[in-house]
């Protein structure tokens, strides 16, 4: 699904990915492990530009089914590369209007269409049941894991081939952490799961592939399985001795 070739990046003049290549698998969920300051939302931001708007630069390639990404306006390859934040962004208005709002600006118009389809964002990030009768409240009023529901469903609505998440659960409690997981379970049936996580006992729970990154690098990339059972790297085996 998204091949990164050579890819380098940074700010200014320091690098902090020094020549990754990595390659998506479509339709399964990566997560990106490694400590702290090791790059993990360097590299996700690269894979849809969102680093040049915070005056980062790329170099290298990210192709994604086999179009240069580079070449693509920014609109439309974050159209295709979805991306939720950590701290979910919630618009400041309805819940309808936080997803009508992607829909209207994508194209669609039609009423009827726009209804089928909001119900159907939230339903795969499981929030319609919660909040079907509250869909003219303010977003800013959900609960923390239903305005990070909120924001993949919104990603959602954008039709996109990938989402990436960045600790996506990092503030939630259990019960919200699981919905989220539950979530990416099922979203991944259609669509491809890039998540960065320092929780690695979530990345056992859930993922399929796992890429190990330390000091701009990448040491490991396995199914995970492999990684669990059998880390082939020191620094790997030592943080798996924790858990
Ligand atoms: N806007 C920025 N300007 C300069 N350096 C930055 C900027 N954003 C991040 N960095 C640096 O890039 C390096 C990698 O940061 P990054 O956030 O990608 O790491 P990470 O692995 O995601 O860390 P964490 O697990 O703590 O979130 C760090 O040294 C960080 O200080």
């Amino acid at each position: 699904m998204l091949e990164i070739q050579n890819l380098k990046a940074g700010f200014g003049k320091k690098e902090i990915l020094h020549g990754i290549n990595l390659a998506i698998p479509g339709h399964k969920i990566t997560a990106i492990v490694g400590q702290s300051g090791c790059g993990k939302t360097t590299l996700l931001k690269s894979m849809n530009r969102i680093l040049e708007e915070e005056g980062g630069y790329i170099d290298g390639s990210v192709l994604l089914k086999g179009a240069d990404c580079k070449r693509m306006p920014k609109e439309m390859l974050r159209k295709k590369i979805g991306m939720v934040f950590q701290q979910p962004t919630v618009f400041p208005c309805s819940i309808e209007k936080n997803l009508s709002y992607v829909l209207k600006y994508h194209g669609l118009r039609d009423k009827s269409a726009i209804r089928q389809e909001i119900e159907a964002c939230m339903k795969k990030a499981k929030l319609y049941d919660e909040v079907k009768n509250h869909m003219k409240t303010p977003a800013k009023n959900l609960s923390g894991g239903q305005k990070q529901r909120l924001a993949i469903a919104r990603s959602l609505c954008a039709k996109p081939d990938m989402l990436v998440l960045d600790e996506p659960c990092s503030a939630l409690d259990l019960k919200n952490t699981i919905a989220i997981e539950k979530t990416m379970l099922e979203l991944k049936e259609q669509y491809t799961l890039v998540i960065v996580t320092h929780n690695l006992a979530q990345a056992r729970r859930i993922a399929d592939w796992v890429v190990f990154m330390d000091r701009g690098g990448v040491l490991e990339v396995t199914k995970k399985d492999m990684f669990f059972e059998h880390p082939s790297s020191e620094l790997a085996r030592e943080q798996l001795s924790y858990i």
